[in-house]
């Protein structure tokens, strides 16, 4: 399906667009309602057929147990349409969500890192399952039940104009009046709709927000703050409903009133027409009986017009999703790439409005280690997570082994490409199954091997349940240099040719990365390696040093050719020493002091 198609279409159509096989399941559904009212209705011409025989003075009873039996078969068939219409249109509904929910998977695999981190970090889980979940009621119902309302009335109208058109005219009086009030109520309900989903949202990611910045709530005395900013969120989505629902209360009340009040018009009029002996008693009768149930069905199909309003926003937010940007990328590798070099053609790139890269070209030899160096904010994540392809280029070439990314697919990409932030994140799973992630299939002596290679297997065998310890939500069990050890064992694991090590080691202490960088330096040998660090010594035996100032690359080298010919790398280096200076002397105090 593409994306574009699910724009502006109505909501039937757009449910049919994720039907996809289960599509017949839908129209078994509505063709079983339609049934359904067809049984529901044949009563009633059986009820008037028994009135017109007693009226005639018919006493034969067996005539009328006929009719009777009849009756509790049409009665009893209904009810079977009944429920095969809904467990139709259920099994068909869930189907949708869950595809509905596949989709929305696939696209935040597919659109730019960036969009999904700028959405506020509840909006996103709230459209897929809060949002998604409450269109269930309607999807499930809607289809059916609708043909079943609006063709019951009709089938009873066809009847009742069969019987006496003028009374069933008459019977229809109040009903343009309170379809008015309802049409009343309705003015503006989008933009109210709207507005409650806008607040709920901000209440929502406020509540996310609280809850995932607790930490810093607490160490910073912000508790106050926060939890008003909560409240104030609460109190504004409660009032902004409550004044919508008191918009609603007299025009929904005169319409509630209006449009069942068919006995207001029939009763006068046709006992009017019966005294002047232009309508039989019974056909009056039988005008009472149907015209109460001629307006109930639409009273039920207009109080949808709510769940129908509720189901276009929620199109609205899953289509706003769906829709978005994807990075561009064949299907399969439209070139197989010669080696695992990495060149950057005048690449540049923005965040929104704002350029950060302003024309970087440099070149990296398949199989050598580059760092990336430079003051901060000066542009290196952003290069490693363009090699990294989790964003576009807006201008310019990444090249790989001689060909563009671009003609690469993500998936094959992923393959060649690994790639360890400072942020890393882990499932809330055991770490031996955090650190297969790296590697789909490899056994768990694989995963201890390159757990030990990484220099993470003798503090993972101090944990409670070694190898089989659940790392906690996003890996909050364990310590931030050891959750980047884990990290760095998994793209190990994966065995790519290329490697991206993005201040990998951020959160370790001096000793543990020297450690680390060792092992590194054994397991990527013969593989791309692009470090980015800030403590230089870790880097300074790279066979390509480039130095980034303010989106350029100012110069590139090696750390002797650097610190000859360049002066920020100089200056970077130096400041780089003295503070190891000063943290050394500083721990030689300590220590002559504690000795
Ligand atoms: N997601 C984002 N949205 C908007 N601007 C961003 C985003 N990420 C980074 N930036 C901006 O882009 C510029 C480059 O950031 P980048 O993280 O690449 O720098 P860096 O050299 O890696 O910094 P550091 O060494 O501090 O990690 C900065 O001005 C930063 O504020």
């Amino acid at each position: 399906m593409k994306d574009q198609n699910v724009k502006q279409k109505s909501p039937v159509s757009w449910i049919m667009t994720f039907a996809g096989r289960y599509k017949k399941l839908y129209t078994t559904s509505v063709a079983a309602a339609a049934a359904g009212v067809v049984c529901g209705v044949i009563p009633y011409f059986i009820m008037g057929d028994v009135i017109h025989r007693l009226v005639e003075g018919n006493r034969n009873w067996q005539d009328y147990l006929t009719s009777g039996i009849w009756m509790a078969v049409f009665w009893t068939l209904r009810i079977i349409c009944h429920s095969v219409s809904t467990t139709c249109s259920h099994k068909a509904t869930f189907h949708v969500l869950g595809e509905l929910r596949r989709q929305l998977c696939d696209k935040l695999s597919k659109v730019p890192l960036g969009y999904v981190k700028d959405m506020p970090s509840g909006s996103l889980k709230n459209i897929m399952m809060e949002r998604t979940d409450s269109i269930e009621t309607t999807l499930a119902h809607i289809l059916p039940e609708f043909t079943a309302n609006i063709l019951a009335p009709v089938l009873v109208f066809l009847y009742m104009l069969t019987i006496d058109w003028k009374m069933a005219l008459i019977s229809l009086i109040t009903l343009p009046l309170g379809m008015l009030c309802y049409c009343l109520m309705m003015i503006g309900y989008e933009e109210n709709y709207r507005n409650v989903v806008t607040k709920t949202k901000t209440l929502n990611d406020t509540a996310v927000e609280y809850i995932n910045g607790i930490e810093v709530i607490k160490a910073f005395g912000k508790a106050k703050s926060s939890y008003e900013r909560f409240v104030k969120a609460a109190k504004e989505g409660a009032s902004c409903y409550v004044e919508w629902m008191r918009k609603c209360d007299i025009p929904f009340s005169l319409a509630m009133t209006l449009t069942p009040c068919t006995a207001l018009t029939v009763l006068p009029f046709g006992g009017y027409f019966v005294m002047r002996g232009s309508l039989a008693p019974e056909d009056f009768v039988m005008i009472v009986l149907l015209s109460v149930g001629l307006v109930q069905p639409l009273i039920t199909c207009m109080s949808y017009s709510d769940d129908i309003g509720k189901l276009k926003t929620i199109i609205g937010e899953v289509t706003g999703v769906l829709t978005q940007e994807e990075l561009i990328r064949p299907e399969t590798d439209r070139k197989e790439p010669e080696d695992y070099s990495v060149v950057l053609e005048n690449v540049r790139f923005g965040y929104h409005e704002k350029e950060v890269l302003h024309g970087i070209s440099m070149k990296i030899e398949s199989g050598t280690m580059a760092a990336l160096v430079g003051p901060s904010g000066s542009g290196k994540s952003t290069i490693a997570k363009l090699i990294a392809s989790l964003w576009d280029v807006k201008d310019g070439s990444i090249r790989i082994g001689g060909v563009n990314i671009k003609d690469l697919s993500l998936e094959e990409y992923n393959r060649k490409v690994a790639y360890v932030s400072q942020d890393n994140y882990l499932f809330d799973d055991t770490i031996r199954e955090n650190i297969r992630m790296g590697r789909e299939g490899a056994s768990d002596a694989e995963v201890e091997e390159v757990a030990r290679r990484s220099g993470c297997h003798d503090f993972i065998m101090q944990l409670e349940n070694g190898y089989d310890t659940v790392v906690g939500s996003s890996g909050g069990h364990l310590s931030g240099g050891e959750r980047q050890r884990i990290a760095i064992a998994r793209a190990m694991l994966k065995d790519a040719p290329i490697i991206i090590l993005d201040e990998a080691t951020a959160y370790t202490d001096p000793e543990n990365e020297a450690l680390i960088q060792a092992s590194v330096a054994r397991l990527v040998r013969g593989k791309t390696l692009i470090v980015i660090a800030h403590r230089l010594s870790t880097v300074s035996d790279a066979d390509r040093i480039f130095v980034i100032e303010d989106g350029r690359v100012n110069a590139s080298g090696t750390h002797k050719e650097l610190l000859k010919e360049n002066d920020l790398y100089r200056r970077m280096w130096e400041a780089h020493i003295s503070v190891k200076d000063t943290a050394g002397s500083s721990r030689m105090e300590g220590g002559s002091r504690n000795a």
